[in-house]
């Protein structure tokens, strides 16, 4: 472990300096822990700049879902091994805890520990400022049956709008990368602590939960501001719901009364998109627009002018056909061809290496290509009107579907935010006995 640098402070773990939180935050570490515990975490001294901010963790909503993205996440599915609600009760409780103290830049447990005993917190964040990190918990199927069993009394609260996804037409998804009990979300400004969120929640699920498949991703906003772009090249984001439309949020994002312990919660379908890249990169630009239904450089829908320009689906050329195809993915995906329908997407981009890949288009090559795509993450008050109802239409008619190939999925309740004193999903437990 690195020498503290800066002796005068003595704070915990990361470089929260600025205001009074962070002074709050150290003497609650240093009175757990203990001054020599705390020193061996303490932080090198640093400016406050925007990658040590927090993101507070506990509220009426989880956080990660509206918070501004952060450059880096990882998504992380777990399958619950436990047969007891106690057990499931005391790892979201230890998971609330962990979460709420790394959000705030602290060590996942007081530290203070003896030599002889595995560390608390492994210390792969020491020194590290908080970095926005978020972690958002959702609720798989599987917690509430498994294999038609009902291990945790749960059944009867699965939430109606928590679905089994159907197959997608083109699906080709694999059972490693798809599904589980538990989801966990960690974002943050810096991949490092984003890892050492996951590590630290994963080490918590010792003897109850087992992981079950994890997905690293990352987006780069543009120095200047702006929409980030994806793999593919173009600006990816634009036509996002506003998350300060609080009216808006509650009609497509926010869970309202119909969903019991749901209510302040969201739903969150995750899909692993590989995009064959090489294929992708050999279109022509005027070809690859076509395929988007936008200009790639500046962003705005084709054959308008500015990024922000509303799409016009009716527009015409000289010989009468759309100017945005029939086929484009902006038209599929727009809330005019889905009855209203809108989700809030918070993708990532992901690169894995390679692979040895057959492409189901010509030129249908087979070999090794790259293992790289999109890491798709969309919010919604309801699936069935949300992810599925888009990609359904998306799926059978959407021309992007020439270089795409989603391999990996998962659909989770995500609860509502936990207030302080109590833990995420807390709702869902109250009132069951035995
Ligand atoms: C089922 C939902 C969607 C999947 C799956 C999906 C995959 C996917 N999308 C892109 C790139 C872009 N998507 C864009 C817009 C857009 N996409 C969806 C939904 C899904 N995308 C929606 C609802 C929208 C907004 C439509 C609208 O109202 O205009 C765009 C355009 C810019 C933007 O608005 O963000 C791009 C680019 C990729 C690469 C991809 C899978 C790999
Ligand atoms: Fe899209």
């Amino acid at each position: 472990m690195n020498k503290p640098v800066d002796t005068n402070s003595g704070l915990s773990r990361r470089g929260l300096l600025t205001a009074a939180g962070g002074l709050a935050i150290a003497a609650g570490a240093i009175g757990a822990g203990g001054m020599a515990a705390a020193d061996r975490f303490t932080r090198r001294d640093q400016p406050a700049s925007p990658a040590s901010m927090v993101e507070p963790f506990y509220g009426v909503h989880q956080s990660g879902i509206v918070t501004p993205q952060q450059t880096h996440s990882i998504f992380a599915t777990f399958d619950l091994d436990t047969s007891t609600r106690a057990d499931v009760i005391t790892l979201l409780k230890r998971w609330t805890d962990a979460a709420n103290r790394m959000s705030r830049g602290e060590t996942a447990q007081p530290l203070g520990q003896p030599k002889d005993a595995p560390a608390l917190d492994g210390g792969s964040a020491a020194g590290l400022a908080a970095a926005r990190l978020t972690i958002t918990f959702g609720f798989g199927p599987g917690l509430f049956t498994r294999d038609g069993v009902d291990r945790y009394g749960l059944a009867a609260r699965r939430p109606e709008a928590l679905v089994d996804l159907p197959k997608f037409n083109g699906d080709q998804l694999i059972a490693e990368k798809s599904d589980g009990d538990l989801s966990i979300q960690a974002c943050a400004d810096d991949p490092q602590v984003a890892f050492h969120a996951l590590r630290e929640l994963l080490n918590l699920a010792t003897g109850i939960a087992t992981i079950k498949w994890v997905q690293s991703g990352f987006t780069s906003p543009p120095p200047a501001g702006g929409t980030t772009r994806n793999l593919m090249g173009f600006k990816d984001g634009t036509n996002n719901p506003s998350t300060h439309d609080n009216d808006l949020m509650s009609k497509m994002l926010w869970v309202g009364d119909e969903g019991g312990w749901m209510k302040a919660g969201s739903y969150v379908v995750v899909r692993r998109i590989r995009i064959a890249l090489e294929h992708w990169d050999k279109t022509e630009l005027g070809f690859q627009e076509e395929v988007v239904g936008r200009d790639k450089a500046v962003g705005a829908p084709l054959g308008k002018t500015h990024e922000t320009d509303p799409l016009d689906l009716d527009a015409e050329d000289q010989d009468g056909n759309p100017v945005i195809p029939a086929t484009a993915h902006s038209r599929l995906s727009s809330a005019a061809e889905n009855d209203g329908s809108q989700i809030l997407r918070r993708a990532y981009s992901f690169n894995d290496g390679v692979g040895f890949y057959a492409e189901r288009w010509p030129p249908w090559r087979q070999g090794m290509m790259l293992d790289a795509g999109l890491f798709f993450v969309a919010y919604q008050r309801d699936p069935r009107t949300g992810f599925i109802r888009i990609n359904k239409k998306l799926a059978s008619l959407d021309i992007m579907n020439q270089y795409t190939t989603h391999v990996g999925s998962g659909i989770f309740a995500c609860p509502p935010g936990a207030a302080e004193g109590s833990f995420i999903g807390a709702a869902l437990f109250e009132g069951l006995t035995g």
